[in-house]
């Protein structure tokens, strides 16, 4: 399947699987503030295809960033991660995915970034939304904390509102998005 054809499919799979719309501010998010909608993106990280999309189409974005690492804070970012991961092995370059705790933990070996990732690997940070980028930056933060070079940010659906991207780019050069709101706008007007 070629890309174009694959990004198609996927902004078609987040209209019907992850799009929710309501005529009043109804959905609440994460920062507080209430939306009109809201992208369920775990019906389409979760979704075996969504997997198989997810997967390729940032895999051929990152390939010649030759990093380590890809992850994000959990749990948007996890199976996101994982498809690039197992991508990557396909592809016979393997990356490493990891995760980043909301919060670090207080027994076992206490790390706050799971996974085989080291000290002065480059990786990218990964997460299924952004809207006040608020969850991208701890994820930042974090895996700066754990030693890692962050080299990009690539989310799945970028909402357009609150300075997500803007936020995010005072901290990394690229921040890459599969699906801004206005595909889904458009397919949905279309539709
Ligand atoms: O840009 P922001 O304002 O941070 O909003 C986006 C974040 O909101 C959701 O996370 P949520 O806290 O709902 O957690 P979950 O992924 O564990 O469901 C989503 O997965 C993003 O990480
Ligand atoms: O800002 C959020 O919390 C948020 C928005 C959205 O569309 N989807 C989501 O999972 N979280």
């Amino acid at each position: 399947m070629h890309t174009d054809a694959m990004l198609q499919r996927l902004k078609e799979k987040i209209l019907q699987q992850a799009f929710q719309y309501s005529e009043t501010p109804s959905f609440r998010l994460v920062s507080g503030a209430f939306s009109r909608f809201y992208f369920n993106c775990k019906r389409v990280t979760l979704d075996p295809e969504g997997q198989y999309l997810i997967g390729h189409l940032i895999h051929e974005r990152i390939r010649e960033l030759e990093v380590q690492g890809i992850g994000g804070l959990t749990l948007g970012a996890d199976p996101i991660a994982n498809a690039v991961a197992y991508t990557s092995w396909l592809k016979g370059r393997p990356i490493q995915s990891f995760v980043v705790r909301k919060a670090q933990k207080d027994h076992g070996v206490a790390a706050r970034v799971e996974g085989n990732v080291r000290p002065g690997d480059r990786v990218v940070v990964v997460d299924d939304v952004i809207t006040t980028g608020g969850s991208t930056l701890q994820a930042i933060a974090a895996c700066r904390e754990a030693g890692l070079q962050v080299v990009r940010v690539v989310v799945l659906v970028d909402r357009q509102e609150m300075n997500g991207r803007e936020n995010i780019l005072r901290e990394v050069d690229t921040v890459d998005a599969l699906v801004v709101r206005d595909d889904i706008m458009a397919l949905r007007a279309g539709s």
